[in-house]
């Protein structure tokens, strides 16, 4: 395993500045799945964080409760629903979308795990897992079979938990995590104070964001982020090291002007401009 570290230095060197001629159809297409009753606001924050970050259309698959919300606070993102008024029962769509995020808010219903079983069946698009995703893998170990490869899973250490087991070490922990990495080709942002992106051979630790990351959504925005560069044609793991790092930079950036307690999950989409502007510096 070798140890990185996850600066501007290795930034810059993924980071592709778009093209002249480029056209929304180009740029990628996302689709964000999950969101239930109450838990909205977690899809309209990924799929937010997920247009500013460059791709050029966003489909959100929500279930109905979510629908005027939706097109209320993002009318740049597209809409889809379920039939189910509350939560995640059936995930169809006619959409050829370049990459997918699930889990955000989606809950945990029998019928939301069957419906992500049933999608995990067919998939084939990248993939990036999230939240009540992970949570339902926990559950479900068998699905972890059916993930494409390189699938992004982005835990925080409770989801972690669920998934591989408590520890007793973080040598233990990378280890459980390495196991599952490599059987299954997956890409590990184990989110945290510092984040780290592990694939299983690599270990990148991110030298961006601060504590004023400890709020609610911050999480579903970097979903979005890391979508947006999957659907813009980056590799699972160059999109992972990029999301993480200008997720963090939009804190680094705000807090001059929020202040560590007042930053809020919105604030990251409102600041990813300025951390890709700081980038061509
Ligand atoms: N506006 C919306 O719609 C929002 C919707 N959201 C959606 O809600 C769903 C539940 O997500 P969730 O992470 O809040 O709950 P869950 O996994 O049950 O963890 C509960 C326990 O885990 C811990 N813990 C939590 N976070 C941690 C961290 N970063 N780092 C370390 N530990 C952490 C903590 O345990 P403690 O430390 O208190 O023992 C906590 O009590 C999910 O689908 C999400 O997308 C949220 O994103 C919020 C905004
Ligand atoms: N003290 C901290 N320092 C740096 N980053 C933090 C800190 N606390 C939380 N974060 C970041 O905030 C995000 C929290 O994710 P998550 O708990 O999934 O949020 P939510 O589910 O509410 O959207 C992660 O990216 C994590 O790395
Ligand atoms: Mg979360």
């Amino acid at each position: 395993m070798e140890n990185l570290i996850l600066d501007l230095k290795k930034i810059l060197a993924i980071y592709k500045p778009l093209e002249q001629k480029t056209h929304k159809g180009s740029q990628g297409h996302a689709l964000i799945i999950g969101g239930s009753y109450g838990k909205i606001g977690s899809i309209v924050l990924a799929s937010k964080a997920c247009l500013r970050s460059g791709c050029g259309l966003v489909t959100a698959l929500i279930p109905k409760c979510g629908y005027d919300v939706l097109q209320t606070a993002l009318p740049e993102a597209m809409v889809l629903t379920d039939d189910n008024e509350r939560c995640i029962s059936n995930i169809e769509f006619e959409i050829e979308p370049k990459a997918i995020a699930i889990g955000m808010g989606m809950g945990q219903e029998m019928l939301t795990q069957k419906a992500f079983h049933q999608f995990l069946k067919t998939n084939n698009k990248p993939l990036l897992i999230d939240a009540d995703g992970i949570n339902i893998l926990a559950r479900n170990k068998n699905l972890l079979e059916l993930l494409p490869e390189k699938t992004i899973l982005t835990p925080h250490k409770k989801e972690l938990e669920r998934l591989i087991g408590s520890w007793k070490s973080e040598e233990e922990k990378l280890k459980l995590i390495g196991t599952l990495a490599k059987k299954f080709s997956l890409i590990f942002v184990i989110k945290g104070a510092p984040t780290h992106i592990f694939d299983g051979e690599n270990l990148y630790k991110n030298t961006t964001g601060n504590p004023a990351l400890a709020t609610a959504g911050s999480g579903d925005s970097l979903s979005g982020i890391i979508t947006s560069f999957l659907a813009q044609g980056y590799k699972p793991l160059e999109a992972s090291l990029f999301g993480v790092y200008l997720h963090g930079l939009t804190a680094d950036i705000a807090i001059s002007a929020t202040g560590y307690e007042s930053f809020i999950a919105s604030d990251i989409s409102e600041n990813l401009g300025k951390a890709f502007l700081s980038l061509n510096k």
